[in-house]
């Protein structure tokens, strides 16, 4: 059995003009949670759906435990849904406000078919319930009854229902409260140890990435710029756009807090719709060296556990 769960291969998602995803190669490992950061509108949402064939591809391909899903018929891209889902940013979004919280979390095991017949449904619903720490009598409430972390807790709930063997996590604690995100986490990293999940967690905040990942990816317009574990690539970021990510996380002691330098990206985002020729990050990196060679660079291994696709490190081409 291949150690890779998910593997993307020169995947590109392009919305007319819009480049989203650019030509993105990129694995992820059985069992691993692997981070995807970057700022807003950098493709990361639209890879992690284009990861689970929820958006179609423009270019380039998608594999799942092995079986090209780009190329899937609809026996096999049912399986692929069983075995994959989402958790989303905004549970009060993704859930239907006019259902109970436990039809909400039964719909998958009826579009499977699982536990089929009322009895097994509901008690399988309360085994969901119980298992994200929420109480099954709560089952016939609906989703403005519960507070924001409870409602995420659903979200889960449901997306656990097909019993999946891969969940991208797609900005899950963004929209909570500071004080029940930990407790959020914390639920994820417990049911990933105990249901054997791998996990793509996708968030803008690297501090938070770097609390729950293995490995970590960062992003910039439509591209992995970086990729390594996540201890190497926060203590020594290969490429220019990850140390200003890394320069903007506070720092808990106080000390090395007054020190931290931080790098502040000057220039706005170029527009995915069209991004700088050659270095996509060139417009606003703080190590452009003249001449950059002009084409976009690609990730080159910078350590044993860690790439980067910055021209500083060799100059390769496509
Ligand atoms: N369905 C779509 N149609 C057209 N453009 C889209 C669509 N989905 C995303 N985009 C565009 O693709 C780019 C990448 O968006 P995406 O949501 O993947 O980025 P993101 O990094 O997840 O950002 P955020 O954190 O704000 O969600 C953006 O310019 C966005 O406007």
């Amino acid at each position: 059995m291949s150690d890779v769960l998910v593997r993307a291969s020169d995947l590109k998602v392009h919305f007319g003009d819009v480049r989203a995803v650019d030509g993105v190669d990129l694995e992820v490992r059985r069992g691993e949670t692997l981070g995807l950061v970057g700022e807003s509108g950098c493709g990361k949402s639209t890879l992690g759906n284009a990861l689970l064939r929820l958006v179609e591809p423009t270019n380039g391909t998608v594999e799942f435990d092995g079986v090209d899903v780009t190329a899937a018929g609809r026996r096999e891209l049912r399986a692929l849904r069983r075995r994959t889902a989402m958790i989303f940013q905004d549970p009060y979004a993704s859930l239907d406000p006019r259902r109970t919280v436990a039809e909400s979390i039964g719909e998958p095991l009826a579009i499977h078919k699982l536990h089929q017949g009322r009895a097994a449904r509901r008690a399988r619903v309360g085994e969901l319930m119980e298992v994200v720490g929420l109480d099954p009598r709560l089952g016939g409430r609906y989703p403005h009854e519960f507070s924001g972390g409870q409602r995420q807790r659903v979200g889960i709930a449901r997306a656990l229902a097909g019993e999946p063997d891969f969940v991208v996590c797609d900005e899950p604690i963004a929209s909570l409260d500071v004080s029940v995100q930990a407790q959020v986490v914390n639920l994820l990293v417990r049911l990933q140890r105990e249901l054997g999940l791998t996990y793509l967690f996708v968030s803008h905040d690297l501090a938070a990435v770097r609390q729950v990942a293995d490995r970590v990816a960062v992003m910039y317009l439509g591209r992995v710029v970086e990729l390594g574990d996540g201890a190497s690539v926060s203590s020594a970021p290969a490429h220019p756009y990850t140390e200003a990510l890394v320069s903007a996380v506070p720092v808990p002691e106080p000390s090395r807090e007054r020190s931290r330098r931080r790098i502040v990206l000057t220039g706005d985002v170029p527009s995915p719709a069209d991004p700088p020729s050659g270095c996509r990050f060139r417009t606003r990196c703080p190590k452009v060296f003249e001449p950059c060679p002009d084409h976009d660079p690609v990730l080159q291994p910078t350590g044993p556990e860690q790439a980067a696709a910055c021209h500083l490190h060799g100059v390769t081409d496509r």
